[in-house]
C-alpha cells in the first residue's frame, strides 16, 4: 500500500523551488518533455481508459522518483491543467503526478478544515497551549498573588465590572489547582484563614516533626534521651511538655530499637500529647478513654494514672482494638481494660467515671501534611456526618462522666480536625443539651476556640477551647476542650440501674439512656442517627446484660486476672 503523505509539500516547497533555480540544466530537459506530451497523448489516453491510475498514493520512494525527475515547472504545468483536453496530451506519468497532485490538495483542504473545527472548538474553553494537561504553576501563583494585591484594597486596585466574589473565586480555583484541594475544602479553608490561609497551606505541604513520648512506667526522658543520642538519634526536649523528645534525624528507625521494643517510648506527634495533658488524668481514679485505638493516647493516660485506678480503653472498632493490646503490652500498662463498643451507647454498658476522654473520629483536616488525601476527598456531607456522630459521642461521654467525683468529673474533647462544625458546633451543643460548663485546658499555648465565626455565636466561655495549628504551632491542626460535669441535670438520668464502675453490675436494655427519653433537644442535628461507628460493629448488643463487654480484653498483667468488678474497686 502506498503512504499518505497529505501535509508533504517537497515538491512544491521553497526549498525545492531554490534547488531548481540553482540547476542551470533544466530548461532544455523541460522543453523535450513538453514536445513528448503532444506526442505521446493520443495514444496514452485509450491506455488509460483501460487502466486507471491506482488511487492510493506512491509510496515515498516514488513520490522522490517523481519529484526528481520533473521539473518545477513540469509540476506546475499538471497542476494547472484542469481540463480534458490537458489529459488527453499528458504521459501517464504526468497523469500521476496529476492525480497526485489533486489528492494532495484535497488532503490540505480537509487538514485546514479540521484545523479550523478544532480552533473554533477550543476557542469559547481553553486554549490548547497544553496548559490542561499540565497547568503552568508559575503562571497559577503570580495569579494568585495578583489577586490578593486587588483584594487587599479592593476599592482602588479592582477591575471595572468585578465584583469581589469574582475575584475571589478565581483565587479559590486557583489556590486548588496550585495545592490540589477541592473547591468545598478550599472555601472552608479560606473562610478560617482570611489573612494567613497561604502559610497554613504551605505549612500543609511540609511533615511535622517527628516526636516521642517518654514512657514515664518505664524510664525518664533524659535517661531515654541519652540511650538514643548513643545509637546515632539527633534529638532535643520538647519544650512544652515533660515526656516528649523532638528527633531531627536519626542512623537508627526509631519504630525499631531495643528501646522502642521495651516500651520505653511512643512514637506520637506532639499534638496528641495536648488531650491528655488538658484531662490531666490522676492516680486511683476511674477514667474512660472513649474512642482510642490505637492506643497513643489511652497508654499516656495510664502512665499519668501511675498504672493505678482503672482505665477503660473503648473503641468501636474490634480490629482496631487489637492495636490497643499490642500498646498496652509493650508499654507495660497494667491499670487498663480493653473493650469494643458502639462509644454512644456505652453509659447504657457503664458510667461514673471521674474523666471521660473523647478523642472523636473527625474529618482529619487537621492532618493533611500526613494524610494528602484529605484535600480532595472531603465534602460537606462528610463533616455534617462527621458532626452528627460527634454530637452523639459527646452526649454519652458526658453521660458516662460522673458529676459527683470527689477529684474529678470532666471531660476532654479532642479532634484533629480544624472544622467549626466538628468543634465549637459540638461543644455548643454539649453546653446547650447537658449540664456542663467549659474549663480551661490548662495548656498555656493554642489559639482560642471561636466565640463568633460567620453566623455563629458561642457562648462566651468557648474561647477556653483550644485550637492548635500547623503553621503557628508546627503541630498537626488540632481542637481541646474541657468540659465540667455539674451536678442536677439537663439531662434526666436513666432510671434504670446500669452497670457502673463501682457496682459492676449490668446494664438494662430498657435504660432511658437508650431510649434517649429525658433529653432536652438532644438529637444531634435534630434528626435520625445514620453514622455507623468505624466499623459499625459492636461485638455485644448494648445493655445485654453481659458483666464483661464483649470483646473486652484486659492487659496481660496481674492485675489483669482479677474480675472486672475487682478491678473497679476504686483505691482509697
Ligand atoms: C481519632 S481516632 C482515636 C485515636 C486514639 N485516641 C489515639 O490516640 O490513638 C478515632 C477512633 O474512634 C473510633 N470510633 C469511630 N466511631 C466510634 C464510635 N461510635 N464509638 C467508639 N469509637 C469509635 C475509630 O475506630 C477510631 O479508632
Amino acid at each position: 500500500m502506498g503512504r499518505k503523505r497529505p501535509l508533504d509539500k517537497t515538491p512544491s516547497g521553497p526549498g525545492r523551488k531554490h534547488k531548481k533555480q540553482e540547476d542551470p540544466g533544466a530548461a532544455p530537459e523541460q522543453k523535450k518533455r513538453k514536445r513528448l506530451k503532444v506526442k505521446a497523448g493520443a495514444v496514452l489516453e485509450k491506455k488509460k481508459s483501460k487502466k486507471p491510475l491506482p488511487v492510493e498514493e506512491p509510496d515515498s520512494d516514488s513520490s522522490e522518483e517523481l519529484a526528481d525527475e520533473f521539473p518545477e515547472e513540469g509540476v506546475a504545468a499538471v497542476s494547472a491543467g484542469s481540463d480534458d483536453s490537458d489529459q488527453d496530451i499528458l504521459l501517464p506519468i504526468e497523469k500521476k503526478a496529476k492525480k497526485q497532485k489533486k489528492q494532495q490538495d484535497e488532503d490540505d483542504r480537509l487538514a485546514e478544515e479540521e484545523l479550523q473545527t478544532n480552533l473554533a472548538a477550543t476557542e469559547t474553553i481553553v486554549l490548547p497551549s497544553g496548559q490542561e494537561l499540565a497547568p503552568d504553576l508559575t503562571i497559577i501563583r503570580q495569579r494568585i498573588r495578583d489577586v490578593q494585591f486587588v483584594l487587599a484594597d479592593f476599592k482602588a486596585r479592582r477591575q471595572e465590572g468585578k465584583s469581589r466574589s469574582d475575584y475571589l473565586n478565581q483565587l479559590r480555583q486557583d489556590l486548588c489547582t496550585y495545592y490540589s484541594y477541592n473547591e468545598f475544602l478550599m472555601g472552608k479553608l479560606m473562610d478560617l484563614f482570611p489573612t494567613e490561609l497561604e502559610t497554613f497551606l504551605n505549612a500543609n505541604e511540609e511533615p511535622r516533626p517527628m516526636t516521642i513520648r517518654t514512657n514515664s512506667l518505664k524510664t525518664r526522658r533524659r535517661d531515654l534521651a541519652q540511650a538514643l543520642i548513643n545509637r546515632g538519634v539527633n534529638l532535643d526536649p520538647i519544650k512544652w511538655s515533660k515526656v516528649g523528645l523532638v528527633i531531627y534525624s536519626t542512623e537508627v528507625p526509631p519504630g525499631a530499637t531495643p528501646e522502642y521494643l521495651a516500651g520505653h517510648y511512643m512514637l506520637q506527634g506532639a499534638s496528641s500529647f495536648l488531650p491528655v495533658m488538658a484531662l490531666a488524668p490522676q492516680e486511683n481514679e476511674r477514667i474512660l478513654d472513649m474512642c482510642s485505638a490505637p492506643g497513643g493516647k489511652t497508654t499516656y493516660i495510664a502512665a499519668l494514672m501511675k498504672n493505678t485506678g482503672c482505665l477503660f480503653a473503648n473503641d468501636a472498632n474490634p480490629d482496631r482494638a487489637k492495636a490497643i493490646v499490642s500498646n498496652v503490652h509493650r508499654m507495660g500498662v497494667h491499670n487498663t481494660v480493653i473493650c469494643s463498643y458502639d462509644g454512644r451507647v456505652f453509659p447504657k454498658i457503664m458510667h461514673g467515671f471521674d474523666r471521660v476522654l473523647l478523642d472523636a473520629p473527625c474529618s482529619g483536616t487537621g492532618v493533611i501534611s500526613k494524610d494528602p488525601e484529605v484535600k480532595m476527598s472531603k465534602d460537606e456531607k462528610d463533616i455534617q456526618r462527621c458532626a452528627h456522630l460527634q454530637k452523639e459521642l459527646i452526649a454519652a461521654a458526658i453521660d458516662c462522666c460522673d458529676a459527683k467525683s470527689k477529684t474529678g468529673g470532666y471531660i476532654v474533647y479532642s479532634t484533629c480536625s480544624i472544622m467549626v462544625e466538628e468543634n465549637e458546633g459540638v461543644i455548643d451543643y454539649a453546653l446547650r443539651t447537658r449540664n456542663v460548663r467549659l474549663v480551661p485546658t490548662g495548656l498555656d499555648f493554642g489559639q482560642s476556640g471561636f466565640v463568633n465565626f460567620q453566623q455563629q455565636r458561642y457562648h462566651p466561655s468557648m474561647k477556653l477551647t483550644k485550637r492548635f495549628y500547623p503553621h503557628q504551632h508546627n503541630l498537626d491542626g488540632f481542637f481541646v476542650a474541657k468540659l465540667q460535669k455539674l451536678p442536677g441535670e439537663k439531662h434526666a438520668p436513666p432510671k434504670e440501674k446500669t452497670q457502673t464502675p463501682e457496682n459492676g453490675k449490668p446494664a438494662s436494655a430498657k435504660s432511658s439512656a437508650a431510649k434517649g427519653k429525658g433529653k432536652t433537644n438532644s438529637q444531634p442535628g435534630g434528626g435520625k442517627t445514620n453514622s455507623k461507628p468505624g466499623s459499625g460493629k459492636t461485638k455485644s448488643k448494648p445493655g445485654s446484660g453481659k458483666t464483661t463487654p464483649a470483646g473486652q480484653t484486659q492487659a496481660k498483667s496481674p492485675k489483669a486476672k482479677a474480675t472486672p468488678k475487682g478491678i473497679l474497686k476504686k483505691k482509697k
